[in-house]
């Protein structure tokens, strides 16, 4: 299938994961959209890009008018949950406000649309979650991410939303960490870190996300799809399993309760999603949690 692939936020980690898995797929002519300068310039010089901010509805008809692509991937969204809820306006911009623009013009132009969603739609207390489970979020990121879902159900043209888990991965000029780096580096500095042991996750490798919504879109697949890996974990399993292959130091790494931590937004206490449908109509195969904290050693370890 040929296809022109237009993704939002491509200097995201997710969106960074896409362009790396497509640049160089001989049935995808690529357009890297992101607001702001492309990061991606100096490692794809090939890969088109072009400038959009999702916010401003009148960009995003110019660039889908102009590029006309036959599927969109839209990972561009405000991420930060504590963020979200102190900064509710920006949040509903970018992750509402935005996904209509999109919806919008992908309706109107027959664009395959993919949207990408979370976990924390959800209340958190019956996990691992199918894709019927009923949301019912306790922060305000998840309740801006389940509007942008709903805006995107309601589309009068092709659309699959994918919902994802607690990410991690590395990327290109990125400034922001993941579990098993911030795992790694904190114990080889010889720091005692706490970890909760009361949330459980399906942590999800970048790389098996990016898989994930390319095979939705290749596939032209639509409907609701829960892409993470299949291994419920708190972060406090993570974390032993990374200074494990690591070979660091266990004892430094506390087990404590979420309520240890004063944060502004409540996290959901046991999402993690069952993932059989995406194997089985689409063919996902994630990594375990083992194999992605290899792939992180090789990618961030210097020889
Ligand atoms: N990272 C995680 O643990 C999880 C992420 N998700 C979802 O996955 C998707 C991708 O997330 P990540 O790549 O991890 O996030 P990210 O924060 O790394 O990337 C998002 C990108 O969107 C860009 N962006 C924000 N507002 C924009 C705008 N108005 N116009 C253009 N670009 C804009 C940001 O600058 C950033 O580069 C998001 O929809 C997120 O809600 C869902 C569950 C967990």
């Amino acid at each position: 299938m040929a296809c022109r692939l237009l993704i939002t936020g491509s200097n995201g980690l997710l969106g960074q994961k896409l362009v790396a898995l497509l640049h160089q797929h001989s049935a995808v002519t690529l357009i890297a959209t992101s607001r702001g300068p492309n990061k991606l310039a100096a490692l794809y010089p090939h890969v088109r890009f072009v400038p959009l901010d999702v916010t401003s509805a009148e960009q995003v008809n110019q660039v889908l008018d102009q590029e006309r692509p036959t599927h969109l991937i839209h990972t561009a969204a405000m991420t930060q949950v504590d963020e979200c809820e102190l900064n509710r306006e920006a949040c509903w911009l970018q992750n509402v406000t935005a996904t209509q623009h999109l919806v919008a013009a992908c309706a109107r132009l027959a664009v395959h649309l993919t949207h990408v969603s979370t976990d924390f739609i959800f209340s958190g207390e019956e996990g691992p979650l199918a894709e019927e489970a009923v949301p019912a979020p306790v922060n305000f990121y998840g309740e801006s991410k389940l509007a942008a879902e709903l805006l995107v159900r309601a589309s009068r043209g092709p659309w699959a939303i994918v919902r994802t888990v607690l990410v991690y991965g590395t990327a290109h000029n990125y400034g922001r960490t993941n579990i098993v780096q911030w795992v790694r580096d904190s114990l080889r500095a010889g720091q005692h870190i706490e970890v909760v042991d009361d949330q459980f996750r399906t942590p999800t490798l970048a790389e098996d996300l990016a898989q994930g919504c390319w095979l939705v879109a290749q596939q032209n697949a639509t409907g609701i799809y829960h892409i993470s890996s299949s291994e419920l974990l708190t972060p406090y399993q993570m974390a032993r399993q990374v200074a494990d292959y690591f070979g660091l130091d266990q004892t430094l790494i506390e087990r404590v309760d979420a309520s240890t931590f004063t944060q502004p937004a409540r996290r959901p206490a046991r999402t993690g999603f069952i993932i059989s449908k995406a194997q089985r109509e689409l063919g996902y195969q994630p990594h375990s949690f083992a194999e992605g904290i290899a792939l992180l050693a090789r990618q961030t370890e210097s020889a």
